[in-house]
């Protein structure tokens, strides 16, 4: 657990190496708006206007100490995509409009649900007192579930902006975001944003601040990016605050993979930072990981589109495309270098640690193999995602896939659905347990002492197993003062122990509790929000393993198990929860002609019943007589819609009522 002791005046050694006294003492302070001159001067306009470049620019003309890397980071909702914008259109790198709404959200996915789930990368050209400017950003997202899409993006910078919500303070995530940025040694920027909100109140959360993070309130900047207000003194303290990075021109080429993107015309799209040396079309590289050389086929940087330029250098943050066409050949974290000089590779990522799996299956057979460059192509574009093989009797031949959350899980499946235009059947999410094997016969047998267990249907009986182990996080919950009763009875019912309590201002408490994962994997979340009418927040870490006594339950429809809901439970929790499962199953599978029988089992014993009553829906009821067309077209739907059922013995179940079933879950 961190302390705030422990981490000393962090930002003296961290936040000020680069600035200077004179530069920045008591941000904002008045400031020569940089001035877009008659000409059009900006730097943007001569090298990237994205109306019709005629000539690659040329990016030798920024010098390292002419370029900043930095990512905005924070909350949930706290407006850093808003706060891109308005950095993209301050810089003229896209035209000032109303329709300027989370430029950098390209996804549908991220459009529909208002949230950032990738990372993107914009390289902006700002003329500052005179001096142009190189600014590479790199826009976030907030939740829990893409923390990893965030300690990837900090590799590519030196600094960060921290942007807090001026009426919400500090959240779970801010704290989790700001860490992130301090282990890494970068110079954070607080931003408070939204201080046009009538009950914004940046004093507050400028103690906040001070209070967890030890960051002197002069140095936070207000702003409101919705309005644009202060928005220029944050490019300000960008050049000001954050370094240049340390790179070497001279030196061979050495250049990161720190995310990438898969065009089926293209092929893999790799975003790169330069740590060292140049490249330039034309030129032969090697992958550190696979040792394939490559030809490079274009460079340039994302504008924020792709915008071709001569070459990259050192210190920059771009693209570069070199016909890799299979999933496996560009590894995010590969060190790319010149084949006439090896060098030796950075040390790339942690890979991600999935924290859920779940089956996947595809709805008919027929689409396995569909579905299977589907999954290719999107786990390139996120490869987070880990994919192991899989098959079962009833489901047939499918994968078991880790997420970092069940809001990525869900996020990934609409992605397959709206991007590859496919459909698949999810299993029941389970989070990655361990068996201790009990004989050295068993160790011998699997190779190994425990064995992880990613799919319930594994689950090993209890006589080959000495314990069970489950994966425990530490969880950081932030909330007004008058839900703590309520959630420290919440956190009692998932088996947590309470491990820091602290408070953050006069009526603001953190919360640090070490939770067993399986507890707070589906719905935790929503339970914590319902009880505290939206405001407390929640963000946790890896915590490692602890014993205990686990069971797995079965799912029985009519007697046939439903491989969808299988799942491994705490044996105190099996009862509850088995009856839980039983009662939303009831409520939202649909009835058919002859009565099911639902019931949840452990081994032959079952803990459980509930009936769903025979009935018979007619689409064609409410048609008396008349006209033939209309009653094709229902009978066309009502076969559609049958894509969406999956046949459980006889029973037809609506794809998404395993889903609802399991949202609904309240795991007590
Ligand atoms: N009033 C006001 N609203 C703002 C401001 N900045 C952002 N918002 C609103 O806050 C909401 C969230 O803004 P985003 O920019 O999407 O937040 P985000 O941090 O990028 O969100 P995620 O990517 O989902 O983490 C949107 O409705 C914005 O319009 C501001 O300065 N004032």
């Amino acid at each position: 657990m961190w302390t705030l002791a422990g981490r000393g005046c962090w930002h003296r050694r961290v936040l000020l190496p680069w600035a200077t006294a004179a530069a920045r003492p008591g941000l904002p302070r008045p400031l020569p708006i940089p001035s877009r001159t008659p000409a059009g001067s900006w730097a943007s306009d001569r090298l990237c206007s994205s109306v019709g470049l005629k000539e690659k620019p040329d990016m030798s003309r920024f010098a390292v100490e002419d370029i900043r890397n930095f990512s905005i980071i924070a909350h949930v909702d706290h407006g850093k995509s808003t706060l891109a914008d308005r950095l993209l259109e301050l810089t003229g790198t896209i035209d000032k409009t109303k329709n300027n709404k989370q430029v950098l959200d390209k996804l549908q996915v991220e459009r529909e649900r208002g949230i950032t789930v990738k990372a993107q990368t914009a390289s902006l050209f700002y003329n500052f007192e005179g001096k142009e400017y190189l600014l590479n950003l790199i826009d976030t997202p907030g939740h829990v579930d893409f923390s990893y899409e965030v300690s990837r993006s900090l590799s590519a910078c030196q600094g960060v902006l921290l942007v807090v919500d001026a009426n919400e303070g500090i959240q779970a995530q801010t704290v989790a975001n700001f860490f992130l940025a301090f282990e890494a040694q970068l110079s954070v920027i607080p931003v408070i944003n939204k201080i046009d909100l009538k009950n914004a109140d940046p004093e507050r959360v400028e103690k906040q601040i001070e209070k967890v993070f030890d960051i002197p309130s002069d140095d936070c900047i207000k702003i409101s990016a919705k309005l644009g207000t202060n928005v220029e003194y944050v490019l300000q303290a960008v050049i000001e605050r954050i370094p240049p990075p340390k790179v070497h021109r001279r030196n061979p080429l050495r250049a990161l993979v720190f995310d990438s993107t898969f065009d089926q015309y293209r092929g893999v799209i790799a975003n790169v930072a330069l740590f060292d040396g140049m490249v330039s079309r034309g030129d032969k590289i090697v992958s550190a990981h696979t040792q394939k050389t490559y030809e490079v086929n274009e460079v340039g940087v994302l504008n924020p589109s792709e915008q071709p330029t001569l070459k990259l250098y050192a210190g920059q943050v771009g693209y570069l495309i070199a016909g890799m066409k299979d999933v496996t050949e560009a590894q995010i974290g590969d060190t790319l270098y010149s084949h006439k000089h090896p060098v030796e590779p950075l040390p790339g990522f942690k890979s991600a640690k999935p924290m859920v799996f779940a089956g996947m299956y595809p709805i008919d057979q027929s689409e396995y193999n569909n579905l299977k460059s589907a999954i290719e192509k999107l786990t390139l574009n996120d490869s987070s995602v880990s994919v192991h093989r899989d098959s079962s009797l009833a489901l047939g031949a499918g994968w078991r896939l880790g997420f970092l959350g069940l809001l990525h899980m869900e996020v990934f499946n609409q992605r397959l659905e709206q991007e590859y235009n496919t459909s698949v059947i999810l299993t029941t999410p389970t989070v990655p347990y361990k068996a201790v094997l009990s004989s050295a016969k068993l160790i011998k047998e699997y190779r190994e002492k425990e064995i992880t267990i990613i799919n319930p249907a594994q689950f090993p009986d209890k006589s080959k197993v000495a314990e069970y182990l489950e994966p425990v996080v530490l969880g950081t919950i932030i909330t007004p003062d008058e839900y703590t009763g309520k959630i420290m009875a919440l956190c009692q019912t998932r088996r947590a122990v309470q491990k820091h309590l602290m408070f953050i201002d006069q009526n603001r408490v953190m919360l640090k509790y070490l939770f067993p994962l399986n507890e707070i994997v589906v719905d935790f979340y929503d339970s914590l929000k319902s009880l505290s009418s939206g405001y407390a927040s929640f963000d946790y870490e890896d915590a490692g393993y602890q014993t205990a006594e686990l069971i797995k339950m079965d799912i029985l429809l009519n007697g046939n198990i439903v491989e969808e809901l299988v799942t491994v439970v705490h044996k105190d929790k099996a009862y509850a929860v088995g009856k839980t499962i039983c009662e939303r199953l009831k409520d939202s599978l649909p009835r058919q002609l002859f009565e099911i029988a639902i019931q949840a089992a452990i081994g032959s014993k079952i803990i459980a019943r509930e009936t769903v009553k025979a009935y018979r829906k007619n689409v064609l009821a409410k048609c008396y007589g008349g006209d033939i067309t209309r009653k094709m077209k229902l009978l066309k739907r009502q076969t559609e819609g049958k894509k969406k059922l999956r046949k459980i013995g006889n029973i037809e179940v609506p794809k998404d009522t395993f889903i609802k079933v399991l949202k609904t879950q309240p795991n007590k």
